[in-house]
């Protein structure tokens, strides 16, 4: 993970500096990684230390206060000869990162070894993909075109809101289809840089050579296919390029933002093509899947986060999985910046620039399991139907801070503890009264409402 730290930190420091500079002194610069809070850099010798102490600790700290570290240390070593001459050899300078808004700048990959799969993210793999009810068709399909590629379903339609898995399982199908069988021709291509090779052929008279390269693959899968539209010449050019593909049984994977028929000015040749096949589509994933996605991110990077926090951040972003894996990159920065261990109330502070307090979110079923635990009784009982006084303050006490602190009705509230909504309104209004008379019930909302709202730990207040 220190290595997502410093490739925001590189992000954050070319943006404020001149390219010269940045390969100057930024380009050699070796990650060491986070030791008790301190980002640990490696630079070549004392001259570079020194330089670096002087000229860029300043930018190199605001870097790590913008990922959210609180007292952000930096401190420099000067690497031994040898790994200084291997890092040059080997280490090219990490890709230009990526910081947390909007879309992130493409990242260049790890190329592969295999050639076939040249183009293709190693991450992006069914392995790595988490199925939920939002996407379990989409999946399904892409599994069912990687297993018979060109019989299935020629072309696979993928589509779907920005940052929900469309290219990851474009891409998982290419990594399935390149092991079983090495010689297949893999090529993956977004729309922009296939009109870009298309301009740049027909500038360099080389049109005959762009054919060839995209007519003669096995699997072609083209990404944010939205951006043909107004493109006549673009859409010309894909239009032959399919039905070589498409004659030859050679399949096709195309993504977009939406389906065939919402694409504006795509001629109508091209759009009864993109319907052959098959269209599909992937959602915004269910709560449970984001916490899946976020589990398997953190032990992909073998980070052990646990469960309370993942879920928290899972609340707190819930339509785009690129901003949702984002989102834990920034907490496990912020924590080990800090130098504190993840708990809820550090996750909720790391996010807190991205997302206000009252943002929280909370849902009916977190505030009755926070006070089944405070009361130390299971949350079945607070729901049942149980009338002594040990089982009725509870209850109330998870009705008031339901109604406190999620959106819900009354009668939703009701209905989730099996009782109509004016046994609700009586149990916040008994609540209420107590509040400041009763000194067990004012105690339980008081820390109970901190505890929900992220702010029980002042670990961080210092
Ligand atoms: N079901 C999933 N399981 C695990 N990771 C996922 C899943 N869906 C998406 N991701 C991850 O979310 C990130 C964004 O996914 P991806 O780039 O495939 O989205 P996209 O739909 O192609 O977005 P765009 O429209 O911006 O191109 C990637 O890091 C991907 O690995």
């Amino acid at each position: 993970m220190s290595q997502e730290i410093w490739a925001d930190v590189l992000g954050y420091v070319r943006k404020n500096i001149s390219e010269v500079e940045y390969h100057t002194w930024f380009a050699p610069v070796k990650n060491l990684g986070v030791q008790d809070g301190s980002l640990v850099l490696g630079v070549r010798n004392s001259f570079a230390q020194e330089w670096f102490r002087k000229h860029y600790l300043e930018l190199l700290e605001d870097a790590l206060r913008s990922l959210g570290a609180q007292n952000p240390q930096v401190s420099f070593q000067v690497l031994p000869a040898q790994q200084d001459a291997l890092l040059s050899l080997n280490d090219p300078p990490p890709p230009p990162a990526v910081v947390t808004a909007g879309k992130p700048a493409p990242v260049i990959h790890p190329v592969s070894t295999a050639d076939n799969r040249r183009s293709l993210n190693p991450k992006y793999t069914f392995e790595n993909f988490v199925v939920g009810p939002n996407n379990n068709l989409a999946h399904a399909a892409a599994l069912a075109v990687a297993e018979s590629p060109g019989k299935a379903y020629n072309p696979l339609f993928i589509y779907g809101d920005v940052g929900l898995g469309k290219t990851h399982l474009m891409h998982a199908v290419g990594h399935y289809i390149a092991e079983r069988f090495p010689e297949k021709r893999i090529e993956y291509v977004s729309t922009e840089t296939f009109t870009n090779e298309l301009i740049n052929s027909i500038r360099d008279d080389k049109t005959t050579q762009f054919r060839n390269r995209y007519r003669s693959v096995d699997l072609l899968l083209v990404d944010d296919i939205q951006f043909v539209a107004g493109k006549e010449r673009t859409q010309e050019e894909f239009f032959h390029t399919f039905n070589a593909l498409y004659e030859s049984h050679k399949q096709i994977i195309l993504s977009s933002d939406r389906p065939p028929k919402e694409i504006q000015t795509l001629e109508g040749r091209l759009r009864s093509r993109f319907e052959w096949g098959l269209i599909t589509d992937i959602q915004s994933p269910e709560f449970e899947t984001r916490v899946a996605i976020l589990k398997m991110n953190a032990e992909h990077n073998r980070i052990s986060v646990p469960q309370e926090v993942l879920e928290l951040i899972a609340r707190q972003v819930t339509s785009n999985i690129r901003e949702l894996e984002g989102a834990l990159m920034r907490v496990v920065a912020f924590a080990s910046l800090n130098n504190v261990p993840f708990s809820r109330a550090v996750a909720a502070k790391a996010l807190s620039n991205i997302f206000t307090p009252q943002e929280v979110k909370v849902e009916m079923m977190d505030v009755l399991r926070q006070v089944a635990s405070h009361y130390n009784m299971p949350p079945e009982v607070i729901r049942g139907s149980g009338r002594v006084r040990e089982v009725v303050v509870p209850r109330q006490v998870a009705q008031y801070l339901i109604r406190e602190l999620t959106d819900h009705s009354l009668p939703e509230i009701g209905q989730f503890f099996g009782r109509d909504h004016s046994t609700v309104m009586h149990a916040i209004n008994k609540v209420s009264e107590q509040m400041g008379k009763d000194a067990d019930v004012t105690e339980a909302i008081i820390t109970l409402r901190k505890r929900m709202q992220g702010t029980e730990d002042d670990e961080l207040e210092a």
